[in-house]
């Protein structure tokens, strides 16, 4: 296979090396760095035990003599030592890490440049109550590839996961860094990467006919590298992907730079001091990054760089593609011959004319089909045809390495007895803010002030996805009742001209607040006493977790995550006390919708202790990280696992 040429990937800059260059001649010291993993091996499905050992290439037999002389010398040295685990046969199955008897202590087995250059790395054991655990704690250098990351871009649940997430996993013991592009809007708003500092570092990227030259401005917080990428593309009014008149033009090529900004940023920025290596594991979010393991195996590995990396393609928005005309795959920057992983045929109902012959390149298909594992919030829906968008079939191709997590959400940010955006603060224990708030709201939309009143609220992109349109059906009869209303929502002219013509039809019931405005999210979460969410499908959504988590009951279709996370109110579980967090309704039609908001308003009416049940198993549930990250790791663990899915 031709590959591409990496020489001119090359830093501009005199002042650091590409790692990638010396990584056949620099000699990496492991300390820490050891690990081992299994791979099931065809056929007879034994394990056999796969080393990663530097320098230790060779068959089983001298990487077991390379482990035991590596262990002998650690065990020498007083620093943590392996132990084998066999199995029944007496094969080789695996090692443990363990501390030598007494004498171990932290300085005696790390060092700064081990740990930095390790792609992944053991962590001592602990000890538990005297008890010495064998268990081992492995940590990755993860780079996140994303759009958006909060607070610096945000559009949607996107952001919300990958300026929250990054730290959970950084809080856990491993190096974290996410690459987003550096958004300047010419705004107030820029100020948010007033803590980031230039690099001045910059990479050249060969794509789209020429050479883009980006550059990388940095911030460390909360344990985090946040890489911006930065790049005159990025640095224009209106949000990560369009404007008044619509999605930008270029929005390919902006975050074709992206990803191959986001592949040479591991090798060449040296953050803290030290790069993060070639041996490392990609979160490619949703389209805009999908790029990054075509590349890795494509552009990367020919030159033996990345051929340890793993790549775990995220799926937020599956209905958001990446789909252009088939002749831009030559402008990515990409091997004639990996045109297949991209290539998309539209069906032919969906071609626009008679010489339409439907051929495109399609993003997210090209990292479905090269990225080692998936991920998604709500991982059945997407292998259907109705949740798929056409990607179902290879989605199910790909089922054994599919998996759905549920998100966490930022607890600090999202908290009601501290939220610098709410008009009053407080908390299960104390819920006498929450009227305040309520108050405050009504105050604020300039609707009757009327805290008895039931105050619903949505807040959401306007997309079909977020079931707009049973929300238009069901309005006029829902409004005939003794409640109000509040939407907070931008994206369809069509959906916002109803709320505006809505808002003027109903005065003293409806508002709608056209834009995206995070403060007034967060207040309308405090102020209403019912969310709805009729989503037509939700891979995880977060709104419902941040509405129980302020004493809102959502009111959710059935479906994917939503029907994970809310648990439909039963009044006579727990012994007449009551049980569940909110209602699910389903079919998605306006009349199941309208049954289950009018139970809820009629529980909020005439049955304020079971009410007060419900604000306080939300507001009392745990939607920390903690749960996911978890699960997470599980998911990185079984990555390394095999060997590169395209190598
Ligand atoms: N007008 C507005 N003003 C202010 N804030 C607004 C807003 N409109 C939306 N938001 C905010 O954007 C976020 C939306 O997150 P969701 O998870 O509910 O949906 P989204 O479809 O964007 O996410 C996708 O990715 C996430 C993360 O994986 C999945 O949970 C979800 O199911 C999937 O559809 C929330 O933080 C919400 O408050």
């Amino acid at each position: 296979m031709e590959s591409l040429e990496l020489a001119p990937l090359l830093l501009t800059t005199t002042s650091s090396t590409n790692p990638a260059l010396f990584r056949h001649t620099s000699r990496v010291v492991r300390l820490s760095g050891f690990h081992s993993f299994l791979r099931r091996t065809s056929g007879n499905g034994s394990f056999c035990l796969r080393s990663s050992i530097s320098g230790a290439n060779g068959g089983s037999q001298d990487q077991h003599s390379a482990f035991e002389d590596e262990a002998r010398e650690r065990k020498r040295k007083g620093a943590l030592v392996l132990t084998k685990e066999t199995d029944a046969s007496g094969a080789l199955i695996g090692f443990h890490m363990i501390p030598a008897s007494g004498t171990i202590t932290k300085e005696d087995v790390t060092t700064d440049e081990v740990e930095q250059s390790e792609g992944i790395k053991v962590e001592e054991s602990e000890d538990t109550e005297g008890e010495e655990k064998a268990q081992t704690r492995v940590s990755y250098n993860i780079i996140f590839v994303t759009s958006e990351a909060a607070p610096y871009s945000k559009t949607g649940g996107l952001a919300d996961v990958c300026g929250s997430l990054p730290i959970a996993l950084a809080g856990r013991g491993h190096r974290v860094m996410v690459v987003s592009p550096r958004y300047l809007r010419g705004t107030s708003q820029d100020s948010i990467y007033s803590g980031t500092v230039d690099l001045n570092l910059h990479s050249k990227i060969y794509c789209f006919g020429g050479v883009h030259e980006v550059g990388f401005f940095h911030e460390y917080r909360e344990g985090v590298d946040w890489v911006f990428v930065d790049h005159p593309s990025f640095h224009r009014p209106g949000n990560p992907y369009g404007d008044s008149y619509g999605a930008f033009g270029d929005n390919q090529f902006r975050f074709t730079l992206l990803c191959h900004a986001a592949c040479e940023a591991p090798l060449v920025l040296p953050l803290g001091g030290f790069t993060y290596g070639d041996k490392c594991l990609f979160l490619v979010n949703d389209w805009h990054a999908s790029l990054v393991p075509v590349l890795l195996a494509a552009k990367y590995r020919p030159h033996d760089v990345y051929k340890d990396a793993r790549s775990i393609l995220v799926i937020h928005n599956i209905a958001h593609q990446g789909v252009e005309p088939a002749i831009t795959y030559s402008n990515l920057g990409l091997p004639p011959e990996w045109r297949g992983a991209l290539e998309w045929v539209f069906p032919t109902w969906a071609r626009t004319h008679a010489l339409d012959t439907g051929e495109a390149v399609n993003f997210l298909k090209g990292a479905i089909v090269t990225a080692d594992r998936i991920l998604t919030g709500y991982s059945y829906e997407i292998t259907t045809s109705e949740g798929g968008y056409g990607l179902h079939e290879l989605l199910s191709s790909r089922r054994s390495v599919l998996n759905g997590i549920t998100n966490g959400i930022d607890v600090s940010e999202w908290d009601p007895s501290s939220d610098e955006h709410i008009a009053c603060h407080y908390s299960a224990d104390d819920l006498a803010g929450k009227v305040q708030c309520k108050i405050s709201l009504q105050k604020e939309l300039g609707l009757p002030i009327r805290p008895d009143c039931p105050l619903i609220g949505f807040i959401g992109r306007l997309d079909y996805q977020k079931g707009i349109d049973l929300i238009q059906l069901a309005v006029p009869e829902l409004l005939e009742d003794d409640v109000q209303f509040v939407m907070l929502g931008s994206g369809d002219p069509i959906y916002e001209d109803w709320m505006r013509a809505t808002e003027s039809a109903y005065r003293d019931k409806f508002r709608g607040w056209v834009g995206f405005n995070v403060p007034v999210s967060h207040i309308i979460n405090a102020g209403c006493d019912i969310l709805l969410m009729p989503s037509t499908f939700e891979p995880c959504g977060l709104n419902q977790l941040y509405a129980m988590r302020y004493g809102t009951i959502p009111v959710v279709h059935e479906t994917g995550g939503l029907r994970d996370t809310v648990q439909n109110f039963n009044p006579f579980a727990e012994g007449g006390n009551g049980d569940g967090t909110g209602w699910t309704f389903s079919p998605l039609t306006k009349e199941s919708m309208l049954e289950a908001l009018r139970y809820a308003i009629l529980t909020y009416r005439e049955h304020k202790s079971s009410w007060e049940g419900l604000m306080k198993r939300g507001m009392t549930r745990d939607f920390t990280w903690v749960n996911a990250a978890t699960q997470y790791e599980q998911v990185f663990e079984w990555t390394f696992i095999n060997p590169p899915y395209v190598s």
